[in-house]
């Protein structure tokens, strides 16, 4: 079986699981054909198979989503390293961009001026890089999975060509593998492996991961990993040590540029080959899970054995150093059954990680060289060995330097055979084009468990069961032993052997990376390099103790709801099932290992807990919740703006702001206000919400934004240019709250842009949505209507026939832009190619909500007007934040600098 981070669908409903369909696709095409059957191989791939396609959802949705179940989505280029004892892959599939021919969204561009054939045309249209791995010995299993996947016979180029481009299909692969398994792809696949320099792809592929993933390159000492943020501008000149077998040690100048100064004949091998004979071990893996119970002492010579327990001081050496690796094996009264194995394999490895630590900082230094990335299969994230090769860095360069490890440590040479293929399209996309996701079987990557099945939704579906049935592999998460400090220090018991790490704790965890070539920084940060979303690090154990305790206690009413929006069917709830067990995973993995996968943020939580209900193809949990509650809000809308027109502008702007915080409060997220909906109607919560608004506000600086906007005396500022409005939940939130404030600033000549979720997350309304929602209000404010008429947002909406073109080309327009994101939250450093142009002339940002305005950019700095409010709807939260309570809340205005 594969180990693997690998995701196999398409966005959310791109593919509908069709057990039929699929278990017959399974007999005829899972299996490569073995030695001496004729190759079946498809005609020009892909086309599209539109046999048993469907219309998914309301068939009255103006642009549903059509379901191909028979579709393979996979256009790929496939690229390998075939190493002694590991095989991995990595492929791309990519994905056609669905919403293109949207109407709406065309019009909108162009007004704000993205016409696509001003764009730069991306020789891909974003797609997924997918990370697997094999056991060498197992490698019929991998032929079989690339033949499943017909991953052989694709490649960006024969998409469009013939069968003429298959006869010559050529797959790149590196390592030892490509010249001993040449023969067999040629007979099982009918392909030939172009053999790629190994070195060159270490560095190739190494360069690219470093400048490409904002959370590649980590430390680790003592336990602790930590990330190091690397500036693509300034990556070179640096050492690549790569621990395979051997060790090679390579100078990198460039892309391409390379040399390798230096290495050492004791390595993995050594360490395995060593091993083995020692302790009779079957594998290199059980050999190095021994460590976790070895004592190195029993058979180290320390210093301490030779000075009677004392430091040699004098030369900073203390009496648990070790003097000499196997020192005392000398002894003459025993024999090795005398040693235990976990001790002999705890010896042998810091020997060897120990030794590559110190050579490789000796020609650091004898090339001035201030970085030193670590790679190869023998580090395999494991633990002990980052902390010993961290160890002998920092002692040798008495602290000057520090080794660096990869996350994707072991795919480093695959990915650089895979870049070696022209025109993937790679070479520049940018780190805020790809996003890291974490399929299912991310929690057990590298662990003892391998999986889950690489084939459709229904086979990962019985993949989890099978974990239910057994009841043991996926627990709820349980609270990790806090990290603390032995007291010993140093390498001489490093602490990740104690209890606090798993064995395999800091396994290689690599998700399936999504190209998304239109994401892109948001434009009025005033400092992006230093911008951080997250607001609430959990790195803080107590911190992570407690959010991960609430994610999983509203896991059961998240299911009900998520199966309810699915029509309650026994599918539905085997999905549903499917997807707590693999959401608690997730969360039972990062309890154990935080940083498992990259620098871990609540933001983080919370946008993984919508991709896992995606993974699921729940496609929007809270559908019928967010249409009630809009029909309710649009309901008492004319009353509301009524009242607000019959007051004065400096009384109405306050009860806009104050009616903003009070409709916050419908939020399916928290816990306490779902509570609060037991309790009575929208409308009377919404009432009782904005009666207990009460000033000062625990954030309070109201008054500068009403100076800003109002001015003081006889000073009448100019209005703003263009405002973006970060809007959050559904219904009153949006309809009795954002709105209304909008209008406000429409009133005053500000153009509007309402910026929303791109896909669904809990109650959080949608960009699809919105456009009706705001064709709705517009029946009953001439402001919205006209507004909405000169933004075309009303292209297919019902409009009262009251409106003359002559109005409205005098009136600012009102648009809704997606914001590229499916969370409650949102990071900044990666939103819609919309959302950047439409930033580009605004003067004002309104964030609003728990998500967007605390948990992210509660501190985040802007080159224009920023408002942040948000209603806090979590005790801990408001104490930890703003020193207050419960429903507090905050109105944070920040001039521009
Ligand atoms: C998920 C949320 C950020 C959504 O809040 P919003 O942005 O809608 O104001 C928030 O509901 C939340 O932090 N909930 C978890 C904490 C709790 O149940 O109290
Ligand atoms: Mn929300």
């Amino acid at each position: 079986m594969a180990s693997l981070a690998e995701d196999d669908q398409g966005q959310g409903a791109s593919r509908i699981q069709n057990p039929e369909a699929d278990d017959k696709k399974k007999k005829n095409s899972n299996m490569a054909p073995t030695s001496g059957n004729s190759i079946h191989r498809s005609s020009s791939r892909p086309q599209l198979d539109v046999s048993k396609a469907e219309i998914q959802g309301n068939f009255e949705e103006k642009h549903p989503t059509i379901l191909l179940p028979n579709q393979s989505d996979d256009i790929s280029h496939l690229a390998l390293d075939l190493g002694g004892s590991l095989i991995k892959l990595v492929y791309f599939s990519r994905h056609e961009n669905q919403s293109a021919n949207d109407k709406r969204k065309k019009s909108m561009k162009e007004r704000l001026g993205i016409s696509n054939v001003n764009r730069r045309s991306y020789p891909i249209l974003g797609g997924r890089l997918h990370f697997v791995k094999f056991e060498t010995n197992k490698i019929n299993e991998c032929l079989d999975f690339i033949y499943s996947k017909q991953l052989h016979c694709g490649g960006l180029e024969s998409h469009y060509s013939d069968n003429v481009a298959d006869r010559n299909a050529i797959i790149k692969a590196t390592g030892g593998g490509a010249y001993k398994f040449a023969d067999l792809f040629k007979e099982r696949l009918g392909v030939s492996i172009e053999k790629e320099d190994e070195m060159a792809c270490l560095v190739s592929g190494a360069n690219f991961l470093l400048k490409a993933i904002r959370h590649e390159a980590f430390t680790h000492m003592e336990g602790q990993k930590e990330f190091v943020q690397i500036d693509p501008n300034d990556l070179f000149p640096y050492l690549l040590v790569n621990i395979g077998s051997g060790v090679s040690m390579l100078k990198v100048d460039g892309d391409g540029k390379f040399e390798r100064v230096s290495g050492t004949n004791v390595g993995g091998g050594t360490y395995w080959g060593l091993g083995r004979l020692l302790t009779k071990c079957k594998s290199f893996d059980e050999l190095l899970e021994l460590t976790q119970k070895g004592d190195n002492r029993a058979i180290d010579m320390l210093v301490g054995d030779i000075y009677g327990g004392m430091d040699y001081s004098k030369i900073g050496l203390s009496a648990s150093t070790i003097a000499s690796s196997f020192g005392k094996a000398i002894s003459e009264k025993k024999e090795l059954e005398d040693y235990r194995p976990e001790d002999i394999s705890l010896s042998l490895l810091r020997m060897i990680s120990y030794n590559i630590g110190q050579i490789s900082y000796l020609n650091a230094l004898r090339f001035g060289l201030k970085r030193i990335f670590f790679g190869g299969f023998f580090i395999r994230g494991h633990a002990y060995t980052m902390d010993t090769i961290s160890f002998a860095v920092q002692f040798w360069s008495k602290g000057t330097a520090q080794a660096m490890f990869l996350r994707h440590e072991g795919f480093l040479g695959a990915f650089g055979a895979f870049m070696s293929y022209e025109k993937h399209g790679l070479d520049d996309l940018m780190v805020h084009q790809l996003v890291e996701r974490f399929p299912m079987g991310a929690p057990y990557t590298g662990g003892k468990i391998h999986g889950p099945p690489l084939g459709d939704l229904n086979e990962k579906i019985s993949w989890m069961e099978k974990f239910l049935q057994k009841g043991t592999e996926i627990t709820a998460p349980v609270p990790m032993i806090p990290p603390g400090t032995t007291g010993l220090g140093g390498f001489e018991v490093p602490l990740s052997k104690g209890s606090t790490l798993r064995p395999d704790a800091s396994a290689l965890n690599v998700g399936v990376l999504h190209l998304v070539p239109t994401l892109e920084v948001f434009p009025l940060l005033a400092d992006p390099k230093m911008y951080e979303p997250n607001t609430i690090d959990l790195s803080d154990h107590n911190e992570l103790e407690y959010w991960f305790t609430i994610l999983s206690e509203h896991l059961p009413d998240l299911v009900d709801k998520a199966v309810a929006s699915e029509g309650g069917t026994d599918d539905a709830k085997r999905r549903g099932d499917a997807f707590a067990r693999a959401f608690s995973a997730h969360l039972a993995r990062l309890m154990e290992e935080p940083a498992a996968y990259g620098k871990l943020g609540l933001a983080n939580l919370l946008e993984m807990r919508e991709e896992c209900l995606r993974e699921f193809q729940f496609v929007d949990a809270y559908r019928s919740i967010k249409q009630r509650e809009n029909e309710a809000s649009l309901a008492v809308l004319p009353d509301l703006l009524m009242e607000l027109d019959s007051m004065d502008e400096e009384t109405r702007l306050l009860a806009l702001i104050e009616g903003v915080l009070a409709a916050n409060i419908f939020d399916w997220g928290s816990r306490a206000c779902v509570d609060l909906y037991h309790q009575g109607t929208i409308i009377e919560i919404y009432r009782m919400s904005r009666n207990k608004m009460q000033r000062p506000w625990r954030v309070d600086n109201f008054d500068d934004f009403k100076e800003r906007m109002l001015g003081t005396g006889d000073r009448k500022p100019t209005p703003h240019r263009r405002a973006l409005l970060f809007v959050d939940n559904s219904g009153a939130d949006v309809v009795l709250g954002m709105l209304p404030l909008a209008r406000e600033l429409l009133r005053r000549g500000t153009e509007v842009v309402l910026v929303a979720n791109s896909l669904p997350a809990l109650n959080d309304v949608t960009a699809i949505e919105l456009p009706d929602i705001v064709a709705e209000a517009a029946k009953h404010c001439d402001i919205l209507r006209r507004a909405a008429e000169a933004g075309d947002l009303l292209v297919d909406a019902m409009i009262s026939p009251s409106n003359s073109s002559k109005e409205s080309s005098t009136s600012v327009p009102l648009m809704v832009v997606e914001n590229g994101c499916g969370s409650p939250c949102i990071d900044l450093r990666q939103v819609s190619s919309e959302l950047a142009a439409a930033a580009k002339d605004a003067d004002l940002i309104i964030l609003e909500g728990m998500g967007r305005a605390l948990h992210t950019n509660l501190n985040a700095r802007f080159n224009c007007d920023a408002l942040k409010l948000a209603m806090v709807k979590n005790q801990r939260l408001a104490e930890k934040l703003v020193k207050g309570k419960i429903y507090d809340c905050i109105c944070k205005y920040e001039p521009a600098n």
